[in-house]
């Protein structure tokens, strides 16, 4: 039976040192600043702004959130990040995704300038990902490394497989397993046998987005399970992309969902807002 990877604890205890940084800084006169744009009414993106505001005030950082309607055209959201690109208060500057369909999300990243990029979505930190020599790593892949490393996971000479190449998880995640020494694996939808490469795996990133996708019979004795999904079912409930009762008979670790990476998320966010400011 699994040990489950408290993300919900471990995200806490990340926040209590950001804050205890945030006080040295305060002291010498710097507060971080993190400014998060949110455009239109995406009932989950509310949600997920509402935490990171919170997440900001419990560390005393500054933060400024910027609600915009639906409509906000492409030229008004490039005019902002202008101006909070120029602004001294803000290190950190966050767009909330995914933006509404009229607006290029690529346009509205790059604008941001590299250095205020603490989601690590501009292609200048992305390229230095690459070449191991990153500025900022996107929170969430940034969060299931730091997950590994505090429940004392070895990752140099493992296997690691990760499933989903998105460019937000998938892809940052395996360029983070493999600067550590890990032999990574990248599946996706058109991966000829799935469960055959999933069965090869020491630790076993999931990230593609499909319920319960991964179940225990695909997953090797002993392995180590991260699972990024976030799914809300009909009935309410919220599960992974691990279909964990069935998978924590034979992982030796896994993450739940709620309270796996998700937390995690808001956490490498302050961090890389606090770095940012440091
Ligand atoms: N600009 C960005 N947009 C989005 C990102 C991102 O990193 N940058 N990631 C996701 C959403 N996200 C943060 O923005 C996020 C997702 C989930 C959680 C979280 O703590 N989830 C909880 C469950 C919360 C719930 O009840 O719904 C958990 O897993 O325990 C935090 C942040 C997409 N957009």
């Amino acid at each position: 039976m699994a040990k489950i990877i408290d993300g919900k604890a471990i995200a806490q205890e990340i926040r209590k040192e950001i804050k205890e940084r945030v006080e040295e800084l305060k002291a010498r006169g710097k507060q971080p600043g993190l400014a998060v744009v949110l455009v239109g009414n995406n009932p989950a993106s509310q949600t997920y702004v509402r935490m990171k505001e919170k997440a900001c005030q419990e560390v005393g950082m500054y933060s400024e959130v910027h609600r915009l309607p639906e409509e906000t055209s492409e030229e008004e959201l490039l005019t902002l990040i202008d101006q909070l690109n120029a602004n001294e208060k803000i290190h950190g500057i966050l767009v909330q995704l995914p933006l509404p369909e009229h607006i290029d999300e690529k346009k509205i990243i790059d604008r941001i300038l590299p250095e205020k990029d603490v989601d690590g979505f501009h292609p200048v930190n992305v390229g230095n990902l690459f070449t191991n020599t990153a500025r900022f790593v996107a929170c969430t892949p940034r969060g299931c490394i730091e997950l590994l490393d505090r429940m004392g996971v070895e990752i140099e000479g493992k296997k690691a497989v990760v499933i989903g190449r998105s460019n937000i998880v998938g892809k940052p995640v395996a360029m983070l397993l493999l600067h550590r020494n890990a032999t990574v694996t990248l599946c996706h939808s058109r991966t000829a046998d799935l469960k055959k490469e999933c069965l090869d795996a020491d630790i076993l990133v999931v990230a593609v987005g499909r319920p319960e996708m991964i179940t225990g019979d695909m997953i090797k004795e002993g392995a180590v399970v991260i699972d990024v999904g976030i799914n809300r079912l009909e009935d309410g409930r919220l599960v992974g992309d691990v279909h964990f009762e069935s998978a924590k008979e034979k992982a030796s670790m896994i993450t739940p969902v709620p309270g796996g990476v998700g937390p995690m998320t808001i956490a490498m966010l302050l961090l890389n807002t606090l770095e940012a400011c440091e």
